[in-house]
């Protein structure tokens, strides 16, 4: 048994934290609420997963400090635009030992392009081989229910991704290691992107094969920035790709399908924002997923109309006639 730091007390980083406390680790989880901290301290979190019943295994406190404690592995939770801020703070916490650091986040910083581990290694000075990465289709309200599912925890260094792996071993969570970090990452924050695009044309009331195209491109343009970026293509056909694209684009539990579905249905991103309290990572990394692609000259269609929906006003029609007048081409190149 160890002691497992989490810092964020929302959705995924409390129903981690249930993985971990059934893999037989004392888990204390960082809160920025007092009121969040003080309902994890009593079994539950109502307002991020309603009617769980947390493990006794699991405490709360908003003191990053006495949260990290002798941790062997932290793991990071929060919103991908906030890591960086975050980390300022925390860095002196993270460095140092042989301490694990695990990011859950799916998304690439604005600004920067940088994936969560890059900042993770920038800001907190924290070495490649201590920096995991943890991605699959892993919805949080079918893990608190223990329904079985599978993960990828990628780490440059097979030991620590081994450490990590062991200590989110459960009889319903199956991880599987990887050394390939970039296509966990890429995987994990462009199907975000895919899921909204997927939800906007269910939102217009289209159909199985409209999103089904849509997927399928979306893998499609998935690979190839991973690729760029020298991501591992077996990675985007694997749980940290496939998989968990399959799962936020079908899943009404998405949070990033079911923003798309409301733009689809006619209402504005601030209508959106204004009625979804949790977080839809894709609605800001489409842009800086579309840098970064511009940046290494990959061809990103679906991202680019996201970003167009979501950043410039252009009405979700305008997305269809936008993908489907594009030049015909080879479906491989
Ligand atoms: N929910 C899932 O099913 C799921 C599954 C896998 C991965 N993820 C990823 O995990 C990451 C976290 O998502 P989540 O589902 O827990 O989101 P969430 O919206 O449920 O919770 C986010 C948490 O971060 C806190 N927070 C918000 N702004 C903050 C800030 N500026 N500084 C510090 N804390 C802040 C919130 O109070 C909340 O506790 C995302 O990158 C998401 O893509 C989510
Ligand atoms: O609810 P979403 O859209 O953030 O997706 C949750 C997870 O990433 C699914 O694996």
């Amino acid at each position: 048994m160890s002691h497992i730091a989490v810092f964020g007390a929302g959705s995924w980083g409390t129903a981690f934290s249930t993985i971990l406390a059934g893999g037989g680790n004392d888990v204390r989880i960082w809160g920025r609420r007092q009121e969040v901290v003080d309902q994890i301290n009593a079994g539950v979190n109502e307002d991020y997963l309603p009617q769980t019943r947390l493990s006794e295994r699991i405490s709360a406190s908003t003191d990053p400090e006495e949260v990290v404690g002798d941790a062997e592995i932290v793991v990071l939770s929060v919103p991908s635009q906030s890591l960086r801020d975050n980390l300022t703070g925390w860095a002196p916490l993270l460095a140092g030992g042989d301490r694990v650091v695990v990011s859950l986040m799916k998304g690439v910083e604005l600004g920067t392009t940088k994936r969560m581990s890059e900042v993770i290694a920038e800001v907190g000075q924290v070495p490649t081989e201590r920096i995991a990465v943890v991605s699959g289709p892993n919805l949080a309200r079918e893990i608190v229910q223990q329904q079985p599912a599978a993960s990828v925890v990628a780490c440059a260094d097979v030991a620590s991704a081994e450490r990590v792996a062991a200590a989110c071993s459960t009889d319903y969570f199956r991880p599987y290691t990887s050394a390939d970090i970039v296509g966990a990452e890429v995987g994990g924050a462009v199907k975000n992107v895919i899921a909204l695009a997927v939800g906007m044309a269910e939102g217009m009331g289209l159909g199985d094969n409209t999103k089904a195209s849509i997927i399928t491109r979306g893998l499609a343009e998935t690979t190839r920035l991973g690729v760029a970026l020298g991501a591992d293509p077996r990675t985007l056909s694997g749980l940290a790709g496939v998989g968990d694209l399959i799962a936020t684009c079908m899943s009404p539990l998405s949070r990033n399908h079911a923003f798309g579905v409301s733009l689809g249905q006619g209402m504005t991103v601030e209508q959106v924002q204004a009625e979804k309290r949790q977080t839809a990572e894709g609605v800001k990394s489409c842009a800086s997923i579309l840098e970064l692609a511009r940046h290494h000259g990959v061809d990103v269609p679906i991202t680019e109309q996201v970003n167009n929906a979501v950043n410039h006003g252009h009405s979700v029609q305008n997305m269809v006639r936008a993908l489907l007048s594009r030049a015909r081409k080879h479906e491989t190149d």
